[in-house]
């Protein structure tokens, strides 16, 4: 919903925001040239009085003293035919020179208030603005929501480097420019009255008792009156005898008898003109030209933040899976609903759409978190949810338990989850999924299937059942959506574990040093890593292969490598391609956000646990502990003398406190033993810290993950404490293959 707000108000009003953005950054500047050009108003220093009678010495056809907002005094004046205007010393009323603001700065501000096109152009303008506080808003509670609150306003974005960039420019100029934009709108409601200015408009009727006027240095009611406070005095026409002094001040607007020096009338500003005055200030900057600087600054960004929106835009668009006919949710007889984080379900849903509509049906394929539309002539829906993590919903899927909540509708259903079985909850959120229509009451159209790294023969098969419980022919033909990869070069490996019959080998890449050249703006943008934090995964698709394998990354993207540790498998294509790698070699990689295997925020101790290779991201964690929060590494490899992996930089983040406690345990020599056995050795120290709210992250294969698994339980059950519990709270975190 507000996704689709800010894209709209944006798509719909970018260029008109954009020429009122760099308008507003160029008349940000005059407010500074005409705080240096001209002395300002000292209060209490010189009275009105006084400084017209210099004036209307020098000038004797004065029409009017104005005090501009930024505190420059300017005499409009008659020279026989002509008329003129020039800026005058507040102190002394001498003249300093014209009052001429330049073509150029008129042609701006015209810009900047009417797009030149006088009223309707006053109008737009203001609706430009309001569109800037409807992006501006709706940008912001976007970022917040992406970040996890305000508290985590500092935190690095994740997503690609144009989600970045936008979101890093906004985080910066948000503020100013939703000041900008607020203030800006309320001036054009105040142009076109809808809301007030407070100024008071000078009773038209009243006269002076005519007969010769005094000279303006003795109008008593203009002697009582500070020059700070003056806006404007308009002299009286020389022609009619009755005419008199208008003076507008911060208090109201008077009529002053010209002969006798008398106020006739006054009439004080509404409440709402010191209100307007303020928001004039806020926004133009006249009268606090810091402010309007930094204002002017901000809107240049403007123009940046509307190309990376719309290129954003155009590739989630570009993205945007296509179903050509798609049935309307009023019509549609099937309902496919699809769970997808990397968008490889997707491709077998367009396979399943097609097939479906070419046998005759009305199909609506749509994201889970649809299902809370209005589906009247639906008699069944199909669902695909893919898994991640610990059975965790992938994105498009992320409300859909609890949209499921608050439904009535019960359809016949069949759920086709997507996983791998490499996982330890191999399609695990399907299997929720699956449960909880089960629980709800929802009839079972085909039982749950589960479809294994993306299997072209399981989903035709499953295709097959599907037209025998419908009735129709279905030949389903999908093939695996290759990701997009990038290439990545091998900048450093160190190999291991040989000796003990354990090839791990740790390798970073690098972005290939000729990803900086090609199009010339490569020069100015060069390619970098994607967004990463240790415990993400990289995706590798080894040559002569079109399935990827899933490695758990050691780094972050900023800290300028791609670094993972792989174990040679015997018999594994990815793993001997990786071990074979010289320097210089090239990986196609994808990445694979896993949020769910991270560090919680706050201080609390982390307890790592690991073995082998499984060492990776635990290693990326310590290193980037910036806060020196306790964490206990517990790791398990065969011989110290050969698989000790990363003991330099562990040595290193012991003696600078961000590792508190390293305990390994080595399985190949006397006495050896499993990392397990250090984790009972110490159950009553893990015991306090899990009672102190510790997290608890394991990384490694399957059996050392049971076995963790089993001593953790055997710590915790005497002390009342429950595995399940700490799983359920996040506190208990396992990336295991
Ligand atoms: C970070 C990550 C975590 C995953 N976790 C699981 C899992 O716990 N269980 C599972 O069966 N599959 C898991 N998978 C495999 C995906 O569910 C599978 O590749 C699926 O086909 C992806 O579909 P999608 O591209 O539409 O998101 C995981 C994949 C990744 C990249």
């Amino acid at each position: 919903m507000l996704r689709t707000l800010h894209s709209v108000t944006g798509l719909a009003a970018a260029i008109l925001v954009v020429v009122l953005a760099l308008s507003g950054a160029i008349l940000s500047v005059n407010p500074v040239s005409e705080w240096m050009a001209a002395p300002a108003v000292r209060s209490g220093h010189t009275e009105i009085a006084a400084l017209a009678d210099v004036v209307a010495a020098r000038r004797p056809e004065v029409d009017k003293i104005v005090r501009t907002a930024s505190g420059t005094l300017v005499v409009s004046y008659f020279d026989g035919t002509s008329a003129g205007s020039e800026v005058v010393d507040p102190e002394t009323g001498a003249a300093l020179g014209p009052h001429a603001p330049s073509g150029f700065t008129r042609m701006v501000t015209n810009l900047h208030r009417s797009l030149l096109l006088g009223q309707t152009g006053r109008a737009v303008a203001g609706l430009g603005a309001a569109a800037m506080v409807i992006l501006t808003m709706s940008g912001a509670l976007m970022l917040m929501a992406r970040l996890g609150g305000w508290r985590a306003i500092l935190r690095p974005v994740r997503g690609t480097p144009m989600q970045r960039w936008h979101a890093g420019i906004g985080r910066l100029t948000m503020v100013a420019l939703l000041l900008s934009s607020l203030t800006g709108t309320y001036m054009a409601l105040a142009t076109f009255e809808l809301v007030p200015d407070g100024s008071a408009q000078a009773s038209k009727s009243s006269e002076g008792v005519g007969g010769p006027r005094l000279p303006v240095g003795k109008v008593a009611a203009l002697a009582a009156v500070d020059l700070a406070d003056l806006r404007e005095l308009a002299f009286p026409y020389a022609g009619d005898p009755t005419d008199t002094y208008t003076l507008t001040t911060s208090r109201g607007v008077s009529q002053i008898d010209a002969a006798t020096g008398e106020v006739l009338t006054f009439e004080a500003h509404a409440a709402g003109s010191r209100f307007y005055e303020f928001v004039y200030m806020l926004h133009t900057g006249q009268g606090l030209w810091p402010l309007g600087l930094l204002l002017g600054l901000s809107a240049t960004a403007v123009p940046l933040f509307a190309a990376t929106g719309a290129l954003i835009w155009w590739r989630r668009f570009k993205a945007m899976p296509r179903f050509p006919g798609n049935a309307s949710a009023a019509s549609a007889e099937t309902i496919i609903l699809v769970g997808s984080e990397g968008g490889s379900t997707w491709g077998f849903a367009a396979a399943l759409h097609q097939s479906l509509t070419a046998a005759g049906q009305r199909v609506r394929t749509v994201p889970m978190n649809a299902i809370g539309s209005p589906y009247p002539k639906a008699a069944r829906m199909l669902i695909l949810p893919a898994t991640y993590g610990e059975g965790t919903a992938p994105a498009s899927a992320s409300a859909f338990l609890a949209r499921l909540d608050g439904l009535d509708m019960r359809l016949p259903v069949a759920v086709l989850g997507f996983g791998d079985r490499q996982f330890p909850r191999f399609c695990g959120f399907a299997d929720t999924v699956s449960a909880a229509l089960d629980a709800r009451g929802w009839p079972s159209l085909l039982s749950l299937c589960r479809i294994d790294r993306q299997s072209a023969q399981e989903f035709a098969r499953w295709g097959e059942d599907l037209g025998v419980a419908l009735g129709l022919d279905l030949n389903l033909k999908a093939v695996a959506a290759r990701p997009k990869t990038f290439s990545l070069e091998l900048v450093r490996r160190v190999d291991y574990g040989a000796e003990v019959q354990a090839p791990t080998a740790i390798l970073s890449f690098a972005m290939p040093a000729d990803s900086r050249h090609g199009a010339w703006w490569r020069t100015l943008f060069p390619a970098g890593l994607p967004q990463f934090e240790p415990g993400d995964i990289v995706g590798i698709i080894p040559p002569g292969s079109d399935r990827p394998r899933y490695y758990s990354l050691a780094s972050a993207n900023r800290d300028g490598v791609l670094e993972i540790c792989v174990r040679k498998q015997p018999g594994g294509h990815c793993s001997t391609f990786l071990h074979d790698l010289d320097l210089g070699g090239r990986i196609e990689s994808f990445i694979r956000p896993n949020p769910a295997f991270r560090p919680s925020a706050g201080k609390a101790p982390l307890v790592l646990i690991g073995a082998g290779a499984g060492i990776g991201p635990l290693v990326g964690f310590t290193r980037h502990n910036e806060t020196g929060r306790p964490i206990h590494l517990y790791w398990g490899g065969r011989n110290p003398a050969s698989d000790f992996l990363y003991r330099e930089e562990l040595t290193e983040c012991l003696a600078d406190q961000r590792l508190t406690a390293l305990r390994t345990a080595f399985s190949r020599v006397p006495g050896g033993g499993y990392v397990q056995g250090r984790l009972a050795e110490d159950g009553a120290e893990l015991l306090d810290m899990i009672r102190k709210g510790a997290q608890i992250l394991v990384c490694g294969g399957r059996d050392m993950a049971v076995g963790v698994e089993r001593t953790l339980e055997a710590i915790l059950k005497p002390a009342g404490l429950d595995l399940a519990r700490l799983k359920e709270e996040g506190r208990y975190v396992a990336d295991v293959y």
